[in-house]
């Protein structure tokens, strides 16, 4: 069996590398908007299923892809398309703890396995003007929350209860132990 990454994002190719496995790229076209469940385990798994819904999955293939959303009193927060937008997210996340979730579908011609998984993260009160140099960065813009674990947003983190990886976009020690059953 191969492996098929129905991803764009970058950090999803490098943990999958981390790990040793092989895989070839295919980037899923979907339009997320039409995914609307509050619930975040819903949400990122319906929507890694609409993601794999529209690539194509050859006989000995294996197709995974995920969704990642930052969960906040119950508030799903997800990309931010503006500045302001993403001013209210880092504001809402300053000083409290709130979940990122993140859901993958592997998916077969015979078969379809659902991975979830939820780590809780707890911020640092920020500033005003820590806030406000970091909405003005590219970093916030194409990540789930408005920050990104992995780069700068690392200084945000007070606490993190889970799978680091979980947070930057794919339970990866699940993923690999589920993808060993199928020699991958
Ligand atoms: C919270 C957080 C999210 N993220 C990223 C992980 C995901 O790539 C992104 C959430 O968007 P997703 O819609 O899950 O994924 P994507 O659009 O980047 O890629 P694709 O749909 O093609 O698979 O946010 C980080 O990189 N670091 C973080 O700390």
């Amino acid at each position: 069996m191969k492996l098929i990454l129905g991803s764009q994002s970058p950090r999803r190719r490098t943990l999958l590398s981390q790990a040793g496995l092989d895989y070839e790229i295919q980037i899923p076209d979907a339009d997320e908007k039409q995914i609307t469940s509050s619930d975040p385990e819903t949400k990122v798994i319906e929507t890694a299923r609409l993601k794999s819904s529209v690539l194509k999955i050859d006989d000995d293939a294996v197709l995974l892809t995920c969704d990642t959303v930052v969960s906040h009193n119950n508030v799903i927060y997800e990309k931010p398309d503006t500045v302001d937008d993403a001013r209210q997210m880092i504001r809402t996340l300053s000083g409290s703890t709130h979940e990122v979730y993140s859901g993958v579908i592997l998916k077969s011609r015979d078969f379809e396995e659902i991975i979830m998984d939820r780590t809780e993260v707890t911020f640092f009160e920020l500033s005003d003007e820590e806030i406000e140099a970091y909405i003005h960065t590219d970093e916030p813009y194409d990540k789930a929350g408005g920050y990104g674990i992995q780069s700068f947003g690392a200084v945000f983190v007070k606490e993190i209860k889970g799978d680091y990886n979980t947070v930057m976009g794919l339970p990866l020690s699940k993923v690999y132990r589920a993808l060993k059953k199928y020699n991958l």
